[in-house]
């Protein structure tokens, strides 16, 4: 299997431009989380990598092939996307059908079982479904789909925390059986962190994070404290925001802390999470009296 690369992909609409020179690889059989604040250009990326808008400039590749108007390239890559491409009276089945003839090999087997685990029949029509059961058959064609790169757009908009979670372990179990690459785009940040290896973040247009969830939550320290001693702990470290109540300071760190650093006895060190780290890297670091 190849690297999908997208390669310096900017996009304007009209006088905003949402995404400013976009660069990222995805490697086969990985499981990415493409996160950012709502209307940062998430779904604009997506849509243009399997190429249902156009950019601005940049290209999107599979290996050295240019994915634009390439048929051969798109039928490698599936986009779940919260809009309906189907006519109102399509049955669950009759998607499936689709997928069959434009990807081929639709794993209608495991697809039928998980319809049933989710409660759903597959001669239900998409129109007569909630959103969370149109989320439901969505995200079944997604899983079941002969294709390389799936890109997951919104994959639990509108479940309850029980099929949120169902539908975490039918990825994982999809994931295992064949690995192949997943692309969420969520806001459940906290309940997707575990499914992640690596994570690109958005932010005014850029990307500001591209790398493996691991490496990065080792650089996410918390350093608490009086707030002169962990100022001059932190002196020189990348500081994304610090918090303070009454005076203790709490500092959160995007670095590797070095061993020449000395750590006062008043001074204590922890760590965050994914989701804070998201919150802290796109609100813009501030110093803040809780
Ligand atoms: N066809 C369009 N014409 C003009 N502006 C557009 C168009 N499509 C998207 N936009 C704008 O581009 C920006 C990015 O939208 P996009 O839907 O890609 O964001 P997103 O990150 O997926 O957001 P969310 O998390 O809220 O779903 C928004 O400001 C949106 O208004």
């Amino acid at each position: 299997m190849e690297q999908l690369s997208i390669n310096h992909i900017t996009k304007r609409f009209g006088r905003q431009t949402v995404l400013d020179d976009i660069s990222f690889t995805l490697a086969p059989a990985k499981i990415y989380g493409l996160l950012g604040r709502n209307g940062v250009g998430k779904s604009t990326l997506l849509n243009i990598i399997t190429n249902r808008i156009f950019p601005t400039s940049g290209t999107v590749k599979l290996g050295d092939q240019d994915a634009n108007d390439n048929d051969d390239v798109l039928s490698r890559i599936f986009l779940m996307s919260e809009t309906n491409l189907y006519p109102k009276r399509t049955s669950i089945l009759r998607m499936f059908d689709l997928a069959n003839e434009a990807y081929g090999q639709f794993n209608y087997q495991t697809a039928a079982r998980q319809l049933k685990e989710f409660g759903l029949d597959e001669k239900q029509h998409l129109s007569n479904l909630s959103t969370g059961q149109q989320t439901i058959a969505k995200f079944v064609l997604a899983l079941n789909v002969d294709a390389d790169y799936i890109l997951m757009d919104e994959p639990v908009l509108g479940l309850d925390a029980a099929h949120r979670d169902l539908f975490y372990q039918e990825l994982l179990k999809s994931y295992q059986a064949k690995p192949r690459t997943f692309v969420l785009s969520t806001h459940l940040i906290e309940e997707v962190q575990q499914l992640l290896e690596h994570v690109i973040i958005i932010d005014q247009a850029k990307v500001v994070v591209d790398d493996d969830v691991q490496n990065l939550l080792e650089r996410a320290h918390t350093v608490s404290g009086p707030a002169d001693q962990v100022d001059k702990y932190t002196a020189g470290l990348r500081v994304l925001v610090s918090e303070d109540l009454g005076n203790i300071r709490t500092t959160y760190l995007l670095d590797d802390l070095d061993d020449q650093r000395v750590l006062p006895d008043t001074v204590e060190l922890g760590h965050y999470d994914l989701q804070h780290l998201f919150i802290y890297l796109t609100n813009g670091g501030e110093v803040k009296n809780a």
